[in-house]
């Protein structure tokens, strides 16, 4: 599903940032990436994102090679993934049901096609009776979870998370990914970017850690 084969990243004023990264994540399979701040896990992200580009080496989302994206269909690519963040990242002044709905009204979907997704988004992260609630009247926990209905409503093959448990408790830490194993249940990949090193151990799940730019463990 996403393969990096021999990818270097070199920004002009820092070098090397990302050297010789290899690893290959199969379909439905869950790993943390993680290493010291600035290891480069962010930089590994926004490479999948397509919002920075590899210096070197070849990066391969769901067979195609993202070097060879055009600029123009980068939002095309970017369908392919649904991105969660530490602080969740929701309009503040939109319903859940909106926030939900955006990427979808954004893809251009109808009104009735966008209503039957969001609602069934909200179903599987149990969110199903607030969707007209506004984010601010959710707990952090219940925030996250529309970040995550907002990511997988479009049904993308793979999730980035960006530190998803950052802002929580362990209880809620883990209910988070527990919902990431359901997704993972239906051939979801995901791939999360994470700090919290109780967490990790205690989920059974592949790690890929960086060191200084480079994978020590994968
Ligand atoms: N746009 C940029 N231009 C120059 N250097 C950059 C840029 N973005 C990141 N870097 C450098 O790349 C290195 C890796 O940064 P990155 O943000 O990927 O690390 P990280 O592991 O995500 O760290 P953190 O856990 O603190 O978020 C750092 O030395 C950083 O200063």
């Amino acid at each position: 599903m996403l393969k990096f084969e021999n990818v270097y990243k070199r920004y002009a004023e820092t070098g090397d940032v990302l050297k010789n990264v290899n690893f290959h994540l199969k379909q439905g399979e869950i790993a943390f990436l993680t290493g010291h701040s600035g290891a480069g896990k962010s930089t590994v992200l926004k490479l999948i994102a397509v919002m920075e580009r590899a210096t070197r080496g070849d990066i391969v989302l769901d067979g195609q090679k993202l070097s060879a994206i055009k600029e123009r269909h980068v939002p095309y690519i970017r369908r392919k993934m649904g991105f969660i963040y530490q602080d969740y990242k929701l309009l503040q002044d939109r319903t859940v049901f909106d926030n939900v709905a955006l990427p979808l009204v954004i893809a251009g979907y109808g009104h009735q096609e966008v209503s039957r997704r969001v609602r069934a988004a909200l179903d599987k992260v149990g969110l199903l009776g607030k969707e007209k609630k506004l984010p601010l009247g959710l707990s952090g926990g219940e925030q996250q979870r529309v970040g995550i209905a907002r990511a997988v409503v479009n049904k993308p093959p793979m999730i980035i998370a960006d530190e998803p448990t950052g802002n929580l408790d362990p209880e809620l830490s883990a209910e988070i990914m527990a919902l990431f194993e359901q997704f993972q249940n239906v051939g979801v990949t995901i791939l999360i970017a994470s700090h919290d090193i109780s967490l990790i151990q205690k989920m059974n799940h592949r790690v890929l850690q960086l060191d200084h730019g480079q994978l020590v463990v994968g």
